[in-house]
């Protein structure tokens, strides 16, 4: 196919370029003999006719009395009430399009309209060539065209030609001000007759707007008025972008061939994606609102499970995978609304939802703040430790399974402090997916705490069935079938919309309370009625009695005291002590003198509730 490009300017030039790239056969013709490439031109399949729109005519009669072939014409001017009836008129077959250009930092096509198809071969390769490049292809009749144009670039022709008139250079200017004369500059260096063409069909649109100017010119007298007229407008172009979005997606079939192609609608999806989920975060910041002025949490999971449960029915996808992005999508939306408050702070907690460490920060802070879970202590300490989250909550002592282990282990390690308790009671309850009968529970699933604080239970109920052991209470729930029960929190067994088959079955009834540790990353600055703190000591008699005595002298509680191997040297011990003091510099300095090592841990008092808003840290 061999292309004659007749007009070599701005649009011509584009052309030229764009089909020299894509290997084409391509000449340029011009009046002007250095853009000139050809003499005769009577042998092109296709002449693009890229004059002056007041040389159209001339150009059409030069064709017509050159060419031997039947050529296709490709009509790009802008005004198509103009050009259309001048090719019809020519006898030629025509293809009438008007390609629209990309942003200013993509000069590429990105959109072409069509007014006039043609069935030629050469037609549907040359659009082709077009939809390859992601250009989108809008079909308008002539009428329709221009009446769109006369809006688009009618109004917009105008205002910069007012611009201009007014315009100054100061010798300084700001962005703004110098876009519009550099959009302005733009205008003026084109065909001035084309632009006149382009007012003419724009009378009305002009009238309106210069109506639109006065009505403006007196409203922004008013600050109200300015504030309405101005949020409205923001809304308004904000929609605009969006439903303009909207329009791609809507062209945009499955009928691709090529990967590029393929790749561009695949990023028009990507884009509106994005744009949607902005807007889902802006319509749950209005929801967040509301929750405050009914003093609800924000988190509310049960508004989350059951848009989760639908979501996943719906899907054709793997269930599972899309379950995930939505959580992730629901973390961002309630990561914005904690923001609308300036609620920036997380907790980090053993999860997942439902778990007593759950429970308690639900207790503490209504959800008010961020909850991050973790699976293990371990997890909890590093997270805080490297800020990933500003504050954890760690179990740290049972009233039946007594100290947790890994809590203090992991307090040796990491770089955090206490600076706060709470108390939770916990009330283990044995859960099925439905109703079974004792003798037909063949498996117990629950994590060894819950376990070894149901012992009694177990013996006497369910001495056939075998324990399992998971990681986390609720983390049972995920792997129950019709032959096993688990061991876990009411609360739990109603995220899980499992069935209670026996409340309570803890061995010590009433008094089976889990106490946790408030922890955030290490200050040096906390303050309490109880201070925590690791010491060593040497290995010889008496030299632990000597450290407890300066406890025992001052009048100070032990609650607690532990030992640890050091995991230096076997036999080497560390000691954890809870004293029932806020001990001071002072204090301390005498049990430097007869420790080998101290660490503390923290100083605090009990908390029933954390106010998300005072926080310090
Ligand atoms: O429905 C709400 O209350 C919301 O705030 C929206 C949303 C969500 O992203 O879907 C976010 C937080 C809530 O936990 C539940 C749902």
């Amino acid at each position: 196919m061999k292309i004659l490009i007749y007009g070599v300017g701005k649009m011509g030039s584009f052309f030229k370029d764009f089909f020299i790239q894509r290997q084409y056969f391509v000449k340029g013709f011009d009046v002007d003999p250095s853009k000139n490439e050809v003499e005769d031109i009577s042998d092109f399949d296709v002449i693009f006719v890229c004059t002056p729109m007041g040389q159209i005519k001339k150009a059409l009669e030069h064709i017509k009395k050159d060419t031997r072939k039947n050529p296709l014409l490709v009509d790009v001017a802008s005004v198509k009430g103009f050009s259309v009836p001048l090719f019809k008129e020519s006898g030629f077959d025509f293809l009438s399009v008007h390609p629209l250009f990309g942003d200013e930092a993509n000069v590429s096509l990105s959109h072409l309209i069509i007014v006039e198809e043609s069935q030629r071969e050469e037609a549907w390769q040359i659009i082709e060539e077009f939809k390859k490049e992601g250009a989108l292809i809008t079909k308008l009749s002539c009428e329709e065209h221009d009446k769109q144009m006369a809006k688009i670039q009618g109004i917009s022709h105008f205002l910069l030609l007012c611009f201009a008139s007014v315009y100054e250079d100061m010798g300084f200017s700001t962005r703004i001000y110098k876009a519009l004369a550099k959009l302005a500059a733009r205008v003026l260096k084109e065909n001035w007759e084309m632009y006149h063409l382009i007012q003419k069909n724009a009378e009305e649109h002009r009238k309106q707007f210069v109506e639109k100017i006065l009505e403006f010119n007196k409203a922004f007298e008013d600050k109200t008025m300015f504030e309405k007229i101005f949020l409205d407008l923001r809304n308004k172009l904000n929609d605009s972008a969006f439903s303009g979005l909207m329009l791609e997606l809507s062209k945009l079939n499955e009928d691709y061939s090529n990967l590029q192609e393929m790749r561009y609608a695949i990023s028009v999806i990507d884009e509106v994606i994005l744009r949607l989920i902005e807007k889902r975060v802006e319509i749950a910041k209005k929801i967040a609102i509301k929750k405050m002025e009914l003093q609800e949490t924000i988190e509310n999971t049960e508004v989350e499970e059951e848009k989760l449960a639908k979501i996943a029915r719906k899907t054709k996808l793997n269930s599972w995978e899309v379950e995930k992005i939505f959580r992730q999508i629901m973390d961002v939306t309630k990561a914005e609304e904690y923001s609308l408050f300036g609620i920036k702070k997380t907790i980090a907690l053993i999860g997942p939802k439902g778990s007593f460490s759950d429970e308690v920060a639900v207790k503490l802070v209504g959800s008010r703040l961020p909850l991050k879970y973790y699976t293990n202590v371990e997890e909890v300490m590093k997270a805080v430790e490297n800020k990933e989250a500003d504050y954890g909550i760690v179990p740290i002592e049972n009233t039946i399974g007594g100290t947790v282990i890994p809590t203090l282990d992991a307090l040796m390690l990491h770089d955090v402090e206490v600076f706060g308790e709470t108390k939770l009671e916990v009330n283990h309850c044995l859960v099925a997916k439905k109703p079974i009968d004792f003798k037909n529970i063949k498996y117990i699933y629950s994590h060894p705490q819950a376990v070894s604080q149901c012992m009694n239970f177990i013996t006497n109920y369910l001495p056939h069935a075998e324990i399992r052991y998971t990681s986390s209470t609720s983390d049972a729930a995920k792997v129950l079938d019709d032959f096993s029960a688990a061991i876990m929190s009411e609360n739990a067994a109603k995220l899980n919309k499992l069935q209670v088959l026996r409340k309570g079955i803890q061995d010590l009834q009433e008094r089976n309370i889990t106490r946790f540790y408030l922890i955030r990353k290490r200050t040096g600055n906390t303050v309490g009625k109880i201070t925590s703190l690791f010491f060593a000591v040497e290995n010889k008699p008496g030299a632990l009695k000597k450290v407890l005595d300066i406890f025992y002298a001052k009048g100070f509680n032990l609650r607690k005291l532990e030992s640890r191997p050091s995991k230096i040297l076997p036999g080497d011990y560390v000691f954890f002590t809870e004293v029932e003091a806020n001990l001071s510099d002072e204090d301390i300095k005498e049990l430097r003198q007869l420790t080998t090592f101290y660490r503390i841990v923290g100083r605090f008092d009990e908390i029933s509730k954390l106010d998300a808003f005072s926080l310090e840290g």
